[in-house]
């Protein structure tokens, strides 16, 4: 896809978003939307990515915008996710899990960095109280624990019957290694960086050193490039956000829209996570569901929640220096 820098530029808005709570270290999300012949389309690289990590986002903007998705007949009009809880004390659980209302599955921060094992027991627990026996329950350590740890962890909070255990340690030799010795336990292991931040997002399959892959839609270069790694590696998948605006989490429900099997709650609740937005219709979760649908975004709201002078210059420069990257595609 070749869209020259002029037409990206003419379009591009930076907004700075706050969050309801604190998420990965940060407490506001910024993002670039752009408006293609196919609908807005959102670039938000984590702030600390390089340009070569982002590149794969942009491609993903481009995907977006300049091209409707190639949803099958008869794909779902609307997909099921799950409420993510960030590392919070259990006092606060309650009020984060009624952001996602109709939610059966709830992804639980652990590992994270200052806290204790004790604080993730407090967390699983409470929010297992709050589900019930039949709701689903999965952790995320961001590859917080090495393989020690994170047998040990996991054997801890196997009691609360996790549905699987999201990137507990960081490497794919550790992932293996663990994944054999916790077997046992029937507790399967999840790659999410080791998909979306790889040289090789399929080595994590290949390696054997994963049961299900997560696939975010921007990280992974769109939906096309999406669905052409789940295909080829072969495992179940869980669909999931990258904290984008409402406008990147459609281009995640469309992805997921053309997945040939869900089997689990998608991680595209996360507009919930958000103290606001960039249209008057987020793609919040309904019913423990959001729509597949493009976003409309509202002016008003671009311009209240516009980044500062100096940040929308930072996000337009990186905009022309990974497009520089993109172009030689
Ligand atoms: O999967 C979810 O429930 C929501 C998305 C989510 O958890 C994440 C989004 C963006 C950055 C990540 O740190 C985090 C993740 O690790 O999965
Ligand atoms: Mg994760």
């Amino acid at each position: 896809m070749t869209v020259s820098l002029a037409e990206l530029l003419a379009t591009a808005r930076v907004v700075s978003l706050p969050l309801s709570t604190r998420f990965r270290g940060i407490d506001t999300r910024e993002a670039l939307l752009l408006r293609g012949p196919a609908g807005w389309t959102e670039f938000s690289p984590f702030v600390e990515y390089d340009d070569g990590e982002a590149a794969a986002w942009l491609r993903a903007a481009l995907d977006f915008g300049w091209a409707d998705p190639a949803v099958p007949a008869g794909a779902p009009t609307s997909i099921r996710v799950n409420a993510t809880l960030p590392a919070v004390e259990p006092e606060r659980v309650e009020a984060v899990l009624a952001r996602f209302p109709g939610c059966r599955t709830v992804k639980i921060k652990v590992a994270e960095p200052g806290q204790t094992l004790a604080d993730d027991l407090a967390r699983v627990s409470r929010t297992r109280e709050l589900l019930g026996p039949d709701g689903r329950i999965r952790i995320d350590a961001n590859g917080g624990w090495n393989v020690d740890e994170a047998e040990h962890a996991i054997h801890a909070l196997a009691p609360f019957d996790l549905e699987y255990a999201e990137q507990p340690c960081a490497t794919v030799d550790e992932l293996a290694h663990l994944r054999t010795r916790v077997k046992y336990m029937g507790i399967p292991i999840a790659a999410d960086e080791s998909v979306r931040k790889a040289d090789d997002p399929l080595a994590v399959a290949r390696a054997g050193a994963a049961d299900l892959l997560i696939v975010k839609a921007q990280p992974l270069g769109g939906i096309t490039r999406a669905l052409r790694i789940i295909a080829e590696a072969g495992l179940p998948v869980t669909v999931s956000s990258a904290l984008d605006t409402s406008v990147g989490l459609s281009m995640g429900a469309y992805l997921a829209a053309c997945v040939p099997e869900l089997e689990y709650d998608c991680g595209l609740g996360t507009a919930a996570l958000l103290a606001a937005d960039v249209t008057e219709e987020p793609l919040l979760p309904r019913d423990g569901a959001i729509g597949v649908r493009r976003v409309e975004v509202s002016e008003r709201l671009l311009d209240e929640h516009a980044a500062s002078t100096d940040r929308t210059q930072w996000w337009l420069d990186r905009l022309a220096r990974v497009h520089a990257i993109v172009a030689n595609d």
